[in-house]
C-alpha cells in the first residue's frame, strides 16, 4: 500500500530532488506548472496513477489526439535521471508524476519567494513598510503544500484506445462528468475542486471555439449563452479564425500564474473558459460550492488537498504489482 515518506530509507532525498527539479524548470519556463498538473490528471484517469501516460511508442496513450497538447515530460525525465544516479531502480515514475504535480502548485509560491530573495536589495532601498506589504501580497500567491503518500508502481499497459473513453471532454454535460468522476471514486465535490486546476495554465483556441461564432462582418454570436459576451469578444480577438493551431490563451484571464481561487470568481462572472467549467456555476448541484470557493480561498485550498489526495490514489499499483521503470518513457 501507499505510505507517507515511502522512500525514507531507500531514497531519503527523493522528494527533495523532485521538488528542486520542478522549481528550477518552472523558473526558466513558467508554463511548466500547468503542464505537470494536467499530466497527472491524464495519467490517473487512464489505467490509474501509474505513469502509463509517459510510455512512448506506437499506439500508446501519448499518441492519442486527446493527449497531443500534454507537456512537462522533460521535467519528469530529468528528475528520473537524477534519481537513477542517487537511488537506482528505486523511485517509480508514477510517484514522480504525482509529486511533481503536487509541487507544481506550490512552485508558483517558491518562484515568488526566490524573486523576493533576489529583490532583497531593492526592498531594502524602499521604505520598510512598503517592503513588508510587498512580501505579504506575494506570500498569498502560492498554492497549498501538504504531505502525500508514495509507493506507486509503474504500469506496463498504455493504449491510445483507452484515452478518450476515460478523459472528460469539454462538451460533457454535468451528468456525463459526474458519471466519469464517480467511476474513478471521485464525488461531485471533487469535480468542482479539481476543476480549480484551471486557475493556472493555458488552452488552445480549438478547445472553446465552438462556444461562439463570428460572422463575415466580425460580429459575435454566442452559441453558449452562459458565456459573458465581453469575455467572448476578448477570446475571439485572441483566437481569430485562421489563427495558428498552436495559439493559446490563459485559462484564468486574471491571475494565470497564481494558484488561487480566482477561477471560481471568474465562474461567478460567467467567465469560465470551457463549457465544462461554466456548467459548474449554472448547475444548482454545484453552484453553492463554486460560491464558497470564490468567497474563501482557504476553503478551496483545504478541499484541494483532500481531492488531490483522492485523485493521486486512483487505481494505484503497489507492492508486487507493476514495476519500477528505469526510463520513464519505456517499460523495463
Ligand atoms: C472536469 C473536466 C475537465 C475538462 C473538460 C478539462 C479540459 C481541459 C482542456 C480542453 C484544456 C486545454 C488543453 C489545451 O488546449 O492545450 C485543459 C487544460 C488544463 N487542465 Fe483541464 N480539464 C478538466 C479537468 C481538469 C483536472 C481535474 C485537472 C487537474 C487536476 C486539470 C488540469 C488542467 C491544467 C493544469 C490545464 C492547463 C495545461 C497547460 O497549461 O498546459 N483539468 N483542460
Ligand atoms: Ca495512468
Ligand atoms: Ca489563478
Amino acid at each position: 500500500s501507499l505510505s507517507f515518506n515511502f522512500y525514507a530509507s531507500s531514497c531519503p532525498t527523493a522528494e527533495l530532488i523532485v521538488s528542486n527539479m520542478v522549481r528550477s524548470a518552472s523558473s526558466s519556463d513558467p508554463t511548466i506548472p500547468g503542464k505537470l498538473l494536467r499530466l497527472l490528471f491524464h495519467d490517473c484517469f487512464v489505467e490509474g496513477c501509474d505513469a502509463s501516460v509517459l510510455l512512448q511508442g506506437n499506439g500508446t496513450e501519448r499518441s492519442d489526439p486527446a493527449n497531443t497538447s500534454l507537456g512537462g515530460f522533460s521535467v519528469i525525465d530529468s528528475a528520473k535521471s537524477v534519481l537513477e544516479i542517487f537511488c537506482p531502480k528505486t523511485v517509480s515514475c508514477a510517484d514522480i508524476v504525482a509529486l511533481a504535480a503536487r509541487d507544481a502548485v506550490v512552485t508558483v509560491k517558491s518562484l515568488i519567494l526566490i524573486f523576493i530573495f533576489l529583490c532583497h536589495i531593492c526592498l531594502q532601498m524602499q521604505s520598510s513598510v512598503e517592503g513588508l506589504n510587498i512580501v505579504v501580497v506575494f506570500e498569498q500567491a502560492g498554492g497549498p503544500a501538504f504531505e502525500m503518500p508514495t509507493g506507486r508502481r509503474d504500469g506496463r499497459i498504455s493504449n491510445a484506445a483507452n484515452v478518450r473513453s476515460n478523459i472528460v471532454d469539454t462538451s460533457f454535460t454535468m451528468i456525463e462528468m459526474i458519471r466519469l468522476f464517480n467511476s474513478k471514486g471521485l464525488s461531485l465535490d471533487d469535480l468542482v475542486t479539481l476543476s480549480g486546476a484551471h486557475t493556472i495554465g493555458v488552452a488552445h483556441c480549438n478547445a472553446f471555439s465552438d462556444r461562439f461564432q463570428m460572422d463575415s462582418k466580425g460580429n459575435l454570436t454566442l452559441i453558449d449563452t452562459s458565456l459573458d459576451k465581453a469575455y467572448a469578444k476578448e477570446l475571439m480577438k485572441k483566437c481569430p479564425s485562421g489563427s495558428s493551431a498552436s495559439k493559446t490563451v490563459n485559462n484564468d484571464p486574471e491571475t494565470s500564474f497564481a494558484f488561487d481561487n480566482q477561477y471560481y470568481i471568474n465562474l461567478l462572472g460567467h467567465k469560465g473558459l470551457f463549457q465544462s467549467d461554466s456548467v459548474l456555476v449554472e448547475d444548482e448541484r454545484t453552484s453553492a460550492r463554486v460560491e464558497a470557493f470564490a468567497n474563501d480561498q482557504e476553503t478551496f485550498f483545504r478541499s484541494w488537498r483532500d481531492s488531490f489526495l483522492k485523485l493521486t490514489t486512483i487505481g494505484v499499483k503497489t507492492d508486487d504489482e507493476g514495476e519500477i521503470r528505469q526510463s520513464c518513457s519505456f517499460a523495463n
